[in-house]
């Protein structure tokens, strides 16, 4: 697969299918779309594309929110997988200002050469996003452009979103989550120094420096797996403040099962599949390992 950064003014040289959207998650209607496109691509001989956004560097340093579902790595990898042969790759504030006209007739049409484009139900674009998908339509006629509009896909009577998504998460239901995403949420991390009181008390976890500025799901215990140098191993997780041991800010950590390895600076993928409990102030830590002792048993007796 190709990535390719772009600006506005920049031409591409080959003839694509483009699928657009933010794609957070990539959840099961985002694959569709994908597929879709990959289809097309095949039909009419197209380069199978997406249009990415991007944040400016500085900006996305300064983001505060953590909301995302996934890094820019993630979504690349999946991309890939999933069969898309170009990225384009554009800044988020260039793409603001263009006209819905512009957007559609210069920068896809001339710019990215677009034969066709894929797009979901409810698709804005251009300027303030006052383009939608009628005049997507009509401007794509006056073009010649093959557009695909992907219908509403519901799962459980509800419209699959990466906002539902990221709801859901935020309130701890993960296996929904999963099924609406069609895999594990998993935050990629950085394995980053803690207090060492973990390794004292049997129970040694690598705390997680996230790579990306993701959902925070609810506090408390989760089943996790842990994918560690290509080896995938069951942990125990906790998600929170540590209120025990009375720190402060997000913690997020991992005790894998079986593994006795010094993982420190090494970047893991954690694939979070159940919530097991909330997270709780114990009397002592004596109490909180007895606990976590606990936790580690029900995933070790997971199939
Ligand atoms: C499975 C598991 C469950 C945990 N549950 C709680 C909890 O309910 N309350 C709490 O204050 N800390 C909880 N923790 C966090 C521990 O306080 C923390 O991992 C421990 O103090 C070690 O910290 P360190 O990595 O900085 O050495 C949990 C940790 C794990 C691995
Ligand atoms: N089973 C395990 N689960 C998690 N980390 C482990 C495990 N075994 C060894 N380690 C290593 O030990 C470190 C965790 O030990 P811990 O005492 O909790 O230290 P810290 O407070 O720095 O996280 C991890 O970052 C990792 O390098």
């Amino acid at each position: 697969m190709e990535i390719i950064q772009i600006h506005p003014q920049d031409k591409i040289d080959k003839e694509i299918v483009v699928a657009l959207g933010n794609f957070d998650g990539i959840h099961l209607a985002h694959q569709e779309l994908i597929r879709q496109a990959i289809k097309i691509a095949k039909k009419k001989k197209l380069t199978a594309s997406v249009l990415m956004f991007t944040e400016h560097t500085k900006k996305a340093l300064l983001h505060t929110e953590q909301n995302l579902l996934m890094s820019r790595r993630q979504k690349l990898d999946l991309l890939e997988k999933l069969g898309i042969e170009l990225v384009v790759e554009i800044e988020f504030s260039e793409i603001m200002k263009m006209s819905p006209e512009y957007f559609v007739n210069e920068f896809l049409a001339k710019h990215l050469k677009a034969r066709a484009i894929v797009v979901g139900y409810d698709y804005r674009f251009g300027y303030k996003a006052k383009g939608n998908i009628d005049l997507l339509l009509a401007y794509a006629e006056d073009l010649g452009l093959d557009v695909k509009v992907v219908e509403a896909i519901k799962k459980k009577k509800n419209i699959i979103s990466s906002t539902r998504i990221r709801d859901e998460i935020q309130k701890g239901k993960i296996g929904l989550a999963n099924d609406l995403l069609g895999r594990p949420f998993t935050i990629q991390g950085r394995v980053v120094h803690g207090k060492s009181l973990g390794k004292k008390m049997g129970y040694p976890t690598a705390n997680l420096q996230p790579l990306a500025h993701y959902v925070v799901p609810k506090y408390g215990v989760y089943d996790t797996n842990v994918l560690v140098n290509g080896h995938l191993y069951k942990a125990a997780t906790s998600v929170g403040t540590n209120p025990t041991l009375k720190e402060s800010g997000l913690k997020i950590e991992a005790h894998i099962l079986d593994f006795d390895q010094d993982i420190y600076n090494q970047e893991v993928d954690l694939q979070f599949l159940t919530f097991l409990r909330k997270e709780k102030s114990f009397k002592n830590v004596d109490e909180l390992f007895k606990q976590i002792e606990k936790d580690t048993n029900r995933v070790r007796a997971r199939k």
